[in-house]
């Protein structure tokens, strides 16, 4: 799997050296190139934003480098097409470019697992008060584009989410995770959020572990692991239960 990275903070990147994705970088599973833009800009000050059109607070960034850059990475890949992995993926060949916004659909486990299948991903991080509309509408043309939220809260720019959802989508790609059995029993991939977790001693603090888990009983186990799943999705997050559930 190929991802690209543009942004104006390119050493902000290095983080993907030290995680869980530095040995799968080594090991070639995910080709991660992090492009600067300001390489894309042709001025002294290589300005990369601008005033908006309509006035109002802030700087918008500039269409030229964006475009400069994207069809530079668009046009790399196309010599070199990343082979979609057996059986999944969107069915679109064309490559998915994602941008972080404020006004973008909500990325979930859901939207991890489907990037996790994509032979290649450009991350565009904006910053200042986004990036020029005409961007978005011009790599349409070629490509699957979407824009991704986080969450309802404004970040300063692109970059921490795009880490986020490396991480989130990284980690279920083949060969990744050491273990794949841990990400099948996770939060969020049954739809429900996890069960409480206990490991040794089994006294701490005067704080004993729930009796079921020291039985050995798997099928009890599971039934009271798929329980406290149930009760904590109703307390904390009762939008996430299934209405049967609910
Ligand atoms: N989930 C999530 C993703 C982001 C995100 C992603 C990418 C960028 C690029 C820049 N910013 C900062 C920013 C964006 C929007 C505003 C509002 N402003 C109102 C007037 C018209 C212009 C826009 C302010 C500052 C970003 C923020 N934040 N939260």
């Amino acid at each position: 799997m190929r991802v690209d990275i543009v942004t104006i903070f390119p050493e902000f990147f290095q983080v993907l050296d030290v995680s869980l994705l530095g040995k799968a970088r080594q090991d070639g599973i995910i080709d991660v190139r992090v492009h600067d833009l300001r390489d894309a800009t042709t001025d002294r000050h290589r300005t990369v934003d601008d005033t908006p059109y309509g006035g109002g607070a802030g700087m918008v960034m500039k269409p030229e480098p964006w475009g400069q850059t994207i069809d530079a990475i668009l046009d790399d890949a196309a010599g070199q097409p990343a082979v979609p992995a057996e059986g999944s993926g969107s069915g679109d060949a064309r490559p998915l470019v994602v941008f972080p916004s404020p006004a973008g659909t909500v990325f979930t486990q859901a939207t991890a697992r489907r990037y996790a299948l994509e032979p290649h991903i450009v991350f565009g991080c904006g910053r200042y008060e986004g990036i020029d509309q005409r961007v978005f509408d011009d790599t349409a043309e070629r490509a699957r584009v979407e824009l991704v939220s986080l969450g309802d809260y404004v970040l300063n720019g692109g970059e921490v989410a795009v880490t986020a959802m490396i991480e989130a989508f990284g980690r279920l790609v083949p060969g990744v995770v050491g273990n794949p059995e841990s990400l099948v029993e996770e939060s969020h991939e049954d739809g429900l959020l996890e069960y409480p977790s206990y490991t040794k001693p089994a006294l701490w603090r005067g704080r004993e572990v729930p009796d079921v888990l020291l039985s050995g009983h798997h099928a009890k186990i599971a039934a009271w692991r798929h329980e406290q799943q149930i009760e904590r999705t109703r307390r904390v997050r009762p939008e996430l239960l299934p209405p049967e559930l609910r």
